[in-house]
């Protein structure tokens, strides 16, 4: 069996975060690992503590992993803090890691920073390097290449910029945008629309998080990037568009609904 590992943070809720990314894999057939970053105190309307583990801690789950289990993919989510991001690059470094996709998490749909706002030079220049591919929505392009990103075009200006800062592919990804939700892929020598139509919800908590599993879990399969960008994309729209009205504010998506349809275990 593919295994795929994800480094990021809890989300207690369930929604995003470690919790998101475990529930993509297995859906995907493939055997998920976790190194957990930090605890968050978490729901649909909004995050109320984080707790950063130890770099120590983190550089421990790393090695845990690497030194007894094959690992197909890494996907890098939620990192909070300067020492625990060098940690991070360190020991994919030392481990030599493939297949590493970077979510460059910064500030949850609800307004909180998970990204302590002196560790984004961090960020940028230890983990964007490491990347298969790097997946910025709007907001957090616009902070990596100090842009205002208005249309599609502007996405792929940023795609181009950030391209230049190490990472082997970029994924722009326009759900904060307002028409159809289209996210740009730039490769280095070209770019590539994956579209969907809007779906009217407010149930978008952890959006971000499942796509970038769906993508590592199909590079753990052996996928390249475009064609795992292009399942990943259908698999978000489908968990979108029977997302949950879960709890009082921003609801998570639905990560089983293709699969127990397959299995007719829906009416
Ligand atoms: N309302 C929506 N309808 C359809 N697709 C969406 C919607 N909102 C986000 N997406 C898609 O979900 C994925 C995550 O994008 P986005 O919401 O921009 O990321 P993040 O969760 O990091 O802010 C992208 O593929 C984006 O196009
Ligand atoms: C632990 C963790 N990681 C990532 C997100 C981002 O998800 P979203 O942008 O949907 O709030 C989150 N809320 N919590």
């Amino acid at each position: 069996m593919k295994t795929a590992l994800t480094i990021a943070g809890s989300d207690c809720s369930g929604g995003a975060g470690i919790q998101a990314d475990l529930k993509t894999f297995s859906a995907h057939g493939v055997f998920g690992m976790s190194v957990i970053t930090a605890i968050t105190a978490q729901n649909t309307q909004g995050v109320s503590a984080v707790e950063n583990l130890s770099a120590e801690m983190v550089s421990k789950q790393i090695e845990a992993i690497f030194t007894d289990i094959e690992v197909d993919a890494v996907k890098i989510g939620m990192v909070s803090e300067t020492k625990i991001i060098k940690t991070i690059a360190e020991n994919l470094k030392k481990y030599q890691a493939q297949n590493v996709v970077v979510d460059p998490v910064m500030i949850s749909k609800s307004g909180f920073d998970l990204l302590q706002p002196e560790a984004k030079e961090a960020l940028i220049s230890h983990l964007l390097p490491l990347a298969e591919v790097v997946t910025p929505n709007i907001p957090e392009a616009e902070v990596i290449v100090g842009m205002k990103i208005d249309t599609v075009e502007d996405m792929e200006k940023a795609a181009l910029l950030i391209h230049k800062m190490g990472p082997k592919k970029v994924l722009v990804k326009g759900g904060h945008l307002t028409e159809d939700a289209i996210d740009v892929l730039y490769d280095g020598k070209k770019i590539t629309h994956y579209t969907s139509e809007r779906i009217n919800t407010k149930n978008t908590h952890g959006t971000g998080c499942t796509l970038s599993s769906a993508i590592t879990a199909n590079l753990a399969k052996g996928a390249n990037v475009e064609e795992g960008v292009r399942e990943a994309k259908e698999y978000i729209t489908t968990a979108i568009r029977h997302s949950l009205a879960l709890g009082k504010g921003y609801g998570p998506t639905n990560h089983f609904y293709s699969l127990y349809q397959k299995a007719g275990m829906l009416d």
